[in-house]
């Protein structure tokens, strides 16, 4: 084992965007070439971890390399490695300021480096030249803000196939939608194995000075438990108007993917299929988060009345992972980021036809979780607690109306689908949560109480 490989050993399972947390692993390698020899020169790894499951996941690990520590980088070092008789530093080069430019001027210049591919959208300036800053919110993958002009989003999971994100980014850019930010390019890494390429990073167009819908929501929350004695829609800082809004952007986006990309009614049997995967889902994650086992049987029955209903679906491309971290609300409206579906879903299933109910869940799913994350200091106020079950319905109805209004269709009546995608969201978030935040894993534990319990 070469000495780099054991420096990914120690420093990746502490990354947040490492998704294996939990699993043994079994054997570790990599592959690397340089993408820039300046100086820093930056090297590009896809690092290759086999769990003792056998199951294999690669990442991509960009380093930078110095000859001497550099103390301002001291959180990005990832470690020292023998070169020649003395020792070079290498580190974490999406942290490392000044091995950031060089991603933009490959994309400008459309560039081909070793295995790597640089397609720019032909659309919008890719601000070349300007280093990166690290977006340093809670990610699956890590973004590099170029200046306020563009923002980069490294995917750190390599999988075969062209990422939903650059793929729905696309569609939605070809049908004029107004509530996302413009596509600049991307970048493809070709498979060593021969399969189809996997992408590497998408550019897209910054949008300045906006506020993401889980800061706005949750500033929306403390308002309203600030003031005891008031209702939801009597606080200053209510959401409800911009919930609203926010279901008629989320259906004007369903619109256009059903206009631009596939659609298809659903065959009979594919909401029993539905229903397989997620108890299935709820099988393997009884092992990793075992409170789940007390809500099990009741869950099973609502994804089984899924698969006895005759609820006509209309399958079509989908967010996949919907929720208000997603969001970012301007001075005109709502963009909507981050089409790459549950990072944690293999590539394949995230670009499967849908139904768009699955998105909604995920928004309702949402309101809940911002309505209920101070409770964590304070589960046994029971005021609180009204408070945000009261907040969670007014802002869901909100969301719902919107998306009537703009759709005509009403997405939230009696439909076990909604339900049963909610109790499903509810699950995948519990595993998340157990292995990110254990101490937010008594949110969607709390909702799958409540969902379960329901008649
Ligand atoms: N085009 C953009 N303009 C402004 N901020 C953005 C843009 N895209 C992403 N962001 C910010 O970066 C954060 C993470 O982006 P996202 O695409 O959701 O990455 P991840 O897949 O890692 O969650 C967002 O919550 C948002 O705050
Ligand atoms: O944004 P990502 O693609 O990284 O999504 C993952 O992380 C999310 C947390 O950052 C997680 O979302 C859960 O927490 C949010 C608040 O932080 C909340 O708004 C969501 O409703 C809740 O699901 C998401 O599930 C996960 O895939």
């Amino acid at each position: 084992m070469s000495a780099l490989t054991d420096l990914f050993r120690d420093w990746i399972p502490h990354q947040r965007w490492f998704g294996g947390k939990g699993r043994e692993w079994a054997e570790v390698t990599e592959d690397g070439f340089f993408l820039d020899r300046g100086n820093p020169v930056l090297s590009v790894h896809r690092v290759r971890i086999r769990y003792t499951d056998d199951v294999v996941e690669t990442y991509l690990v960009p380093l930078s390399w110095r000859d001497h520590p550099a103390e301002d980088l001291e959180q990005a070092l990832v470690g020292a490695v023998a070169n020649e008789g003395n020792e070079t530093y290498a580190y974490d080069a999406m942290r490392d300021r000044e091995s950031t430019a060089p991603w933009l001027i490959h994309l400008a210049q459309g560039s081909a480096i070793g295995p790597m591919r640089f397609s720019p959208a032909g659309e919008g300036d890719i601000p070349e030249g300007l280093p990166g800053d690290i977006v340093s919110t809670e990610q699956s993958n890590t973004s590099l803000v170029y200046g306020q002009e563009a923002i980069l989003k490294l995917f750190r999971r390599l999988e075969p196939g062209l990422n939903p994100d650059v793929e729905i980014h696309d569609a939605l850019r070809r049908a004029d939608n107004p509530h996302i930010a413009a596509l600049l390019g991307h970048i493809e890494i070709d498979d060593p194995q021969g399969g189809d390429p996997a992408t590497v990073a998408m550019l897209q167009t910054f949008v300045p000075n906006a506020s993401d819908g889980w800061r706005l929501a949750t500033a929306s929350v403390r308002d309203l438990y600030a003031e005891g004695d008031l209702h939801a829609d009597e606080v200053g800082g209510d959401f409800a108007a911009d919930s609203e809004r926010l279901g008629a952007a989320t259906a004007s986006v369903h619109a256009d993917l059903a206009r631009v990309l596939p659609t298809e009614e659903a065959a009979a049997g594919w909401l029993g299929t539905v229903a397989q995967q997620m108890s299935d889902r709820l099988d393997a994650a009884v092992e990793i988060v075992p409170q789940l086992q007390e809500h099990a049987e009741a869950l099973r029955q609502v994804y089984a009345a899924v698969a006895g209903s005759e609820e006509p679906v209309v399958r079509q491309r989908v967010h996949g992972d919907l929720h208000l971290g997603q969001v970012l609300r301007t001075a005109t409206g709502w963009i909507i980021l981050d089409f790459e579906g549950e990072p944690a879903r293999a590539l394949a299933a995230r670009r499967e036809l849908d139904s768009p109910l699955r998105d909604v869940a995920g928004m309702l799913r949402s309101f809940d979780y911002a309505a209920r994350h101070l409770l964590v200091e304070q589960p046994e106020d029971t005021q609180r607690e009204y408070r945000a079950q009261e907040w969670a319905a007014r802002n869901r109805a909100a969301f719902c109306a919107g998306y009537s209004e703009a759709s005509g269709m009403d997405p939230c009546g009696e439909s076990p689908l909604l339900r049963a995608f909610e109790a499903d969201k509810a699950v995948y978030e519990c595993v998340y949560e157990a292995r990110n935040r254990p101490h937010w894993l008594m949110i969607p534990l709390q909702s799958i109480a409540r969902l379960a319990g329901r008649g």
